[in-house]
């Protein structure tokens, strides 16, 4: 008897994707099954955070097919797909539990994002025990302007968490924050990833967090370049490597091959004119 192979979660089949005339990405051919920890790393401006949005469903594929469970995914955001931004996307004027209530009201299809009666009721629980998980069951009173930076991002993953999605999505999350407090949201996101089952994709500019965090490390490199004509052609991914906590031997290799990959990590001590090129 065969054992029948079961459908991947997504299916990226030659994408490719051209703003105007200027080719972005091409041929990029995946599978990701549900559970993956991809981490997405290559120069800036080569199509991470595009790649991301053609998922979260904000921009679609010029060429090829991107699958979700065998059919195209849906060309707006859904329920099933939630992101985190570097930039802080909490209202302001709102409570931290009122921000995360509103993020489920909004789910619910409503334009205000407001809740009433048992609906609320039953959104500020389920709030409230998301805050406690990521850590800020101390301050649902207080306002995004009272928050650290490590706790304004918390507060978005909180958010994106509300309405129960299959895949979280995180571009450069931990990018604005201090080496210490990423430290911190390292734990978290991979507590979540485990107890949520969920299926991540993060893109980062630091190779040894997508290293650490990962299951599986995608580099985004352009296989063509002509130099007359720097947009002629796309970026792919060049290298598709399990990854995790042990594969420090791969890092150095990897790490040499790509330079120069910018590195927002370094340390201002360590910092020199070359490494930041
Ligand atoms: N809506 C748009 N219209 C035109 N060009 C766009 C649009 N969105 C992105 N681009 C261009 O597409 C390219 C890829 O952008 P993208 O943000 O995906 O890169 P990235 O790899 O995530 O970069 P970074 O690491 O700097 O965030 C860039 O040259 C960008 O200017």
């Amino acid at each position: 008897m065969s054992l029948q192979k079961t459908q991947s979660m997504i299916q990226a089949k030659n994408i490719g994707k051209r703003y105007g005339n200027d080719v972005i990405l091409e041929r990029v051919n995946v599978n990701v099954e549900e559970g993956e920890f991809i981490t997405l790393v290559g120069a800036s401006g080569c199509g991470k955070s595009t790649f991301l949005k053609m998922i979260l469903g904000i921009e679609t594929a010029t060429d090829g097919e991107l699958l979700l469970d065998g059919k195209t995914i849906p060309d707006e955001p859904g329920s099933d797909r939630g992101i985190v931004f570097q930039q802080y996307s909490v209202f302001p004027h709102m409570t931290v539990l009122e921000n995360v209530i509103a993020a489920k009201g909004f789910q619910k299809s409503s334009i205000t994002g407001y809740l009433f009666g048992k609906e609320r009721k039953v959104a500020k629980a389920e709030a409230s025990d998301m805050l406690e998980q990521v850590g800020l069951g101390h301050a649902l009173g207080r306002y995004p302007h009272e928050l650290s930076g490590g706790m304004k991002q918390r507060l978005a993953i909180a958010q994106a968490l509300i309405c129960k999605p299959r895949i979280l999505l995180l571009d450069e999350p931990f990018g604005a924050l201090d080496p210490g407090i990423r430290a911190d949201m390292h734990a978290l996101v991979l507590d979540l990833w485990r107890k949520h089952k969920l299926t991540v994709f993060m893109v980062t500019h630091d190779l040894k967090e997508g290293f650490y965090l990962g299951s599986r490390l995608w580099v985004f490199d352009k296989v063509r370049h002509d130099p007359h004509s720097p947009n002629a052609y796309g970026a792919s991914i060049t290298y598709d490597l399990p990854v995790g906590q042990t594969s420090a031997p791969l890092y150095e290799e990897i790490d040499n091959r790509i330079r120069p990959i910018p590195d927002i990590s370094i340390d201002a001590q360590s910092a020199t004119p070359e490494n930041l090129s």
